[in-house]
């Protein structure tokens, strides 16, 4: 087990300085619904810094609902949501503007939708989606831009020379790899990813996946991914919730969830899923 999930089953953890790690993400009996069972209802988590929860479950469950918003991109009908921001201060989400929330996804968040046409801006070149991050930050140096442009092309394993192309000139991984770019670029905090492989070839997944796997290690993200392929869940997350019809029906570390499902819904999606 590592320390990070370790924190998870402890009311408070130590660093080795002594001070206690606080945790990133508080999220208390948040509630949306849309009718009966449809949506989310009495999510309650704690998300500590460079940790990853997969939200898993079937096609409806309510997990896209979920993570729209623990995002602040969806009001609850009850429950709250506190952020740790990078000053230290704790900020309630929903108590916050509006303005506030979109501030916090374009600097300390991230979100990385499974369309990459959703999360891109398609009519500016790819070094200008990646530079447009940084902008929101207050950098203005064109030559520090094109710089840091330039280095996340490289680190998503994007030909440089492609820089002043437009995205719908790139592949469908492609395009996913510089909405990561996009995303990261700023070196958020928290990253919000929805099914980010979906819709991709396998050997496009798999490759993708390693990346974000070793990004996610190499910068300490902590990141909330809702997928519904296990294998995903299994490569990436440290923790899960499965959830069933808007309820979170399980949740604990990754390995003992797809290994000694509990819950009967578990033991049938993991089944279904992961026959040797
Ligand atoms: N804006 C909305 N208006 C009405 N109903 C909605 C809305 N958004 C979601 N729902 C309903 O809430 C339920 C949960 O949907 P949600 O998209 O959160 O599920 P999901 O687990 O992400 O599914 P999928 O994996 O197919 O994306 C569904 O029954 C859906 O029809």
């Amino acid at each position: 087990m590592s320390a990070l999930q370790a924190i998870n089953n402890e009311a408070q953890c130590n660093m080795p300085n002594g001070d206690a790690i606080e945790p990133l993400f508080q999220v208390s009996d948040i509630t949306r619904l849309f009718g009966p069972d449809k949506g989310c209802q009495a999510v309650s988590f704690e998300l500590y810094p460079g940790e990853v929860l997969g939200i898993v479950g079937e096609s409806g469950s309510g997990k896209s609902t979920l993570l729209n918003v623990l995002s602040g991109r969806c009001q609850p009908d009850a429950g709250t949501i506190h952020y740790r921001q990078s000053d230290g201060v704790l900020t309630d989400l929903y108590a916050s503007s509006e303005a506030r929330r979109r501030t916090l996804l374009r600097t300390e968040w991230g979100f990385v939708e499974q369309n990459p046409r959703d999360g891109l801006r398609m009519t500016v070149s790819a070094g200008a989606n990646i530079g447009e991050r940084l902008m929101a930050q207050g950098v203005r140096n064109y030559g520090t831009l094109r710089t840091e442009s330039l280095r996340w092309l490289h680190q998503v394993e994007i030909d440089a020379s492609r820089i002043d192309d437009l995205p719908r000139t790139f592949s469908g991984g492609m395009q996913q790899r510089l909405q990561i770019a996009r995303n990261l670029v700023s070196h958020p905090s928290l990253v919000f990813m929805d099914e980010p492989t979906g819709g991709l070839d396998v050997s496009v997944q798999a490759r993708l996946l390693d990346m974000l796997r070793a990004l996610v290690r190499d910068l300490g993200l902590a990141v909330i991914i809702v997928t519904h392929d296990l294998a995903v869940a299994r490569l990436l997350a440290d923790r899960l919730m499965v959830m069933r019809r808007s309820r979170v029906v399980e949740s604990g570390l990754t390995d003992q969830i797809l290994d000694d499902p509990q819950h009967p819904y578990t033991q049938l999606l993991v089944s279904s899923v992961l026959q040797p």
